[in-house]
């Protein structure tokens, strides 16, 4: 079960080194577009990108509304690096690979992670549309040892058995909140458990009552690993979920998921994501001023 690769400091380095070397910003924070959220990225200014496919060591992305690129860029006046695509286990990358680019950018100099997802809802209070914060996860995948950070520890990025509890800082949760108010969306924002399942199908009914009874709020099929590596190596992180559909938790109810539906709320609701993410970085405090950008 457990996969014997592993990736060296070195290897992370190089791609940083690389990725420094091609770029005039300096981010401290970056952010993870989630399934039909690439246009996160669309207001970065003085945009440097690059295909995942020139950048030595970066995986691929093979899903669909998952562009492959990393966008370089200053949002609010805070330089940011944002991943249009995030790699998924279900798509045959091992958990190493999956979260290989948050620890190039902690390396980077990047403080701060936000990570975006599309989610199916399990909480009726949760709509197609909706955003949830999330106020933490269930790493099913993890549960059962596949965890990113299974292996040898590098304790140059973070210690052996790393605390979990609290991984979705509480200041910026509620700094969103405040936000989502002063925006007049506040209805549309809740805070939630999100779980992480493998993938790439989506729930059976029974699958998905046993989620609901376990108190899970919305369910994915990624997100828990990135954050969980971030935490072990002392990034600040921020999550949220849009609500792309209810799980099908009744024998007698017919609808059923499917990808194209989860990318078209994505489009729906891109700009209302897309302000609240543009205001959090723009209201959000940096501990550390070196890295501020200095394109020139
Ligand atoms: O989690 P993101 O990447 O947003 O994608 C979500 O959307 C896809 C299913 O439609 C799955 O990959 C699920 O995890
Ligand atoms: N289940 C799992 N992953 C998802 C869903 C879902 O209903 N919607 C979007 N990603």
């Amino acid at each position: 079960m457990h996969s014997k690769e592993q990736i060296s400091h070195d290897e992370y380095q190089k791609t940083s080194d690389w990725l420094m070397s091609h770029t005039k910003h300096r981010p401290i924070v970056a952010i993870i577009c989630g399934s039909g959220l690439g246009m996160l990225a669309d207001t970065l200014k003085c945009q440097d990108s690059f295909d995942y496919s020139d950048i030595p060591g970066f995986p691929q992305s093979t899903v669909q509304g998952h562009a492959g690129r990393l966008v370089f860029g200053e949002l609010k006046g805070k330089s940011c690096v944002c991943m249009q695509g995030r790699f998924h286990m279900y798509e045959g990358h091992s958990l190493l690979k999956t979260t290989f680019p948050i620890r190039v950018f902690k390396l980077m100099g990047v403080e701060t992670l936000i990570v975006t997802n599309a989610a199916g809802s399990l909480a009726d209070s949760l709509r197609p549309g909706d955003i949830m914060i999330i106020k933490d996860h269930i790493n099913f995948p993890g549960l059962v040892g596949l965890n990113p950070l299974c292996g040898p520890n590098d304790e140059k990025f973070g210690p052996r058995f790393p605390a979990m509890s609290g991984c979705y800082d509480k200041g910026l949760r509620s700094l969103v909140m405040e936000l989502a108010k002063q925006m007049g969306v506040s209805s549309l924002v809740q805070e939630g458990v999100y779980a992480m399942v493998g993938g790439p199908n989506f729930e059976t009914i029974a699958e998905a009552k046993l989620l609901h009874r376990l108190g899970v709020d919305a369910v994915g099929m990624s997100t828990a690993p990135e954050v969980v590596v971030a935490t072990h190596c002392g990034l600040r992180v921020f999550g949220l979920s849009l609500i792309t559909n209810k799980v099908v938790k009744s024998y007698e109810d017919s609808e059923s998921v499917n990808h194209e539906g989860v990318l078209e709320v994505g489009r729906l609701r891109s700009q209302t994501v897309q302000q609240l993410v543009t205001e959090l970085i723009s209201r959000m405090e940096i501990n550390n001023n070196e890295n501020t950008n200095n394109v020139s």
